[in-house]
């Protein structure tokens, strides 16, 4: 176990670039089920890449990685299941099951389960994959599920836009037979980053980035080669740095189309965002922020996975913000590690009132899921003398070499053993 020392307190100034998206990349990753060849570039290094290879390889995939590039190639022999260890820890695993159902008729796909967050039930792509004519049980933990033939194109209406479940049905659709039409669906960007990958082996997506996505399916969905979109929750994420530890930043690879609503907040604030040129951005704090509210919402609304990291950064802004969660029944832990570290925070519901202070104050907190991790590195970047963040594997999750960036901008983070043994 590791963990990180940080001294607060620093400035940061300097250039830094946003990796690939990690929740583009997992789908995509996926997607080479029903291409059986894939070629995928700017994929971040992170623990989730690893799992999704992982899994791939163990389901009958060779899988190499080369810097940001990973090649995925069919043996020519499946195993269609994705085991509970792998699982667990990785919710995004359960991307795997429509692929499989839809080009090999059958899967075995552990549940996901809850979560620190919630409790993240997986129904609605169950739904909408039973409707498309797979026979699914939940056996032992898993969802087993066959397919006579082949999947047959329907007309889903979503009970909630969930990005997973369009993504799964999304995949399901593109081998089945005939047209699907998924109403009520996610319009995340990487939703229409997956679309137009799969539409590079041949898919046939129209409506992406819509409420409404209509897919014809195909025979079959030929070799894939594609390049990730930049991760607009690391972007995100920087921007939040800046708006704790102040200074100046450039920074690149900055998806300026699909992180509008957090740009904006940010503005309100008080915090500089000016766009020098396509996908780079120069962000300066000049003065102290003012408190600002949020109420996350599917896209384009604020993302949820960036709720923390924004709460961070209001704990020091002057006056009252109000934080509105709406996605996720249980995304407020950091809130208490916050008050660690002196933040004013009442927690009413799913309302955080922050009440900005002077200044946090240096303390021993831990993290307990992945954002949750970025924002007590945020309060920390800002916050006088030294915070210790414990289970920064969390973090590991999401962020490529997140320390060694900040760092690179002068920031001091150590990662060091943790004394602490969970
Ligand atoms: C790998 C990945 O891309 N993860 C993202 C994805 O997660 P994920 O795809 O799991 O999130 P969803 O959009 O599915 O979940 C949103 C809400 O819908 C509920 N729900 C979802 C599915 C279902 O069958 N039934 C149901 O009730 C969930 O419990 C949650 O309350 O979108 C979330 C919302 O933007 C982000 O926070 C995650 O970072
Ligand atoms: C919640 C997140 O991811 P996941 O869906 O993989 O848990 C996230 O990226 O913030």
């Amino acid at each position: 176990m590791e963990k990180f020392v940080i001294r607060g307190g620093r400035e940061l100034h300097g250039k830094v670039r946003v990796s690939g998206s990690k929740n583009a990349s997992l789908p995509i990753l996926f997607s080479s089920i029903l291409s059986g060849s894939l070629k995928l570039s700017n994929v971040p290094d992170l623990r989730d890449v690893s799992t999704a290879c992982k899994l791939l390889e163990i389901m009958g995939f060779n899988v190499v990685r080369n810097s940001d590039t990973v090649e995925v190639e069919f043996t020519g022999r499946i195993n269609p299941e994705a085991p509970y260890e792998l699982v667990k820890t990785m919710r995004a695993s359960i991307l795997c099951l429509g692929p499989l159902l839809s080009k090999f008729g059958r899967a075995s796909v552990s549940l996901p389960g809850g979560c620190a967050i919630g409790l993240r039930p997986v129904d609605l792509h169950l739904k909408g994959l039973s409707k498309m004519g797979a026979d699914l049980r939940i056996s032992h933990g898993y969802v087993v599920g066959e397919v006579r033939g082949r999947l047959k194109g329907v007309d889903v209406t979503l009970d909630f836009p969930t990005v997973g479940g369009t993504e799964n049905i999304l995949m399901a659709a593109v081998l089945a037979k005939g047209k699907t039409v998924i109403r009520n669906a996610a319009k995340e960007p990487e939703i229409v980053d997956l679309a137009r990958a799969l539409k590079k082996g041949g898919a046939r997506i129209e409506g992406e980035g819509t409420d409404v996505i209509e897919v014809e399916g195909v025979d079959e969905i030929g070799p894939i080669e594609y390049r990730v979109m930049p991760d607009r929750i690391e972007a995100g994420t920087f921007l939040s740095a800046v708006a704790s530890a102040g200074g100046e930043v450039e920074i690149e690879e900055f998806p300026t189309f699909a992180l509008e609503s957090v740009v904006e907040k940010f503005v309100e604030s008080g915090l500089s965002i000016e766009e020098i040129s396509e996908g780079r951005v120069l962000v300066k704090k000049r003065d102290r922020l003012k408190g600002t509210d949020i109420v996350t919402q599917p896209y384009p609304g604020f993302p949820t996975d960036m709720q923390a990291q924004f709460m961070a950064a209001m704990c020091i802004a002057d006056g009252v913000s109000v934080i509105k969660e709406t996605i996720f029944e249980n995304r407020f832990m950091h809130a208490l590690e916050l008050q660690r570290m002196g933040a004013d925070l009442k927690i009413e519901g799913n309302t955080v009132v922050v009440k900005g202070v002077d200044k946090l104050i240096g303390a021993k907190v831990t993290a307990t899921d992945l954002r949750a991790s970025a924002s007590l590195v945020i309060a920390g970047l800002g916050a006088e003398n030294t915070t210790e963040v414990y289970r920064i594997y969390h973090l590991d999750r999401g962020y490529e070499k997140l320390e060694r960036k900040l760092n690179s901008l002068g920031a001091e983070i150590e990662r060091v053993p943790s004394e602490l043994k969970y």
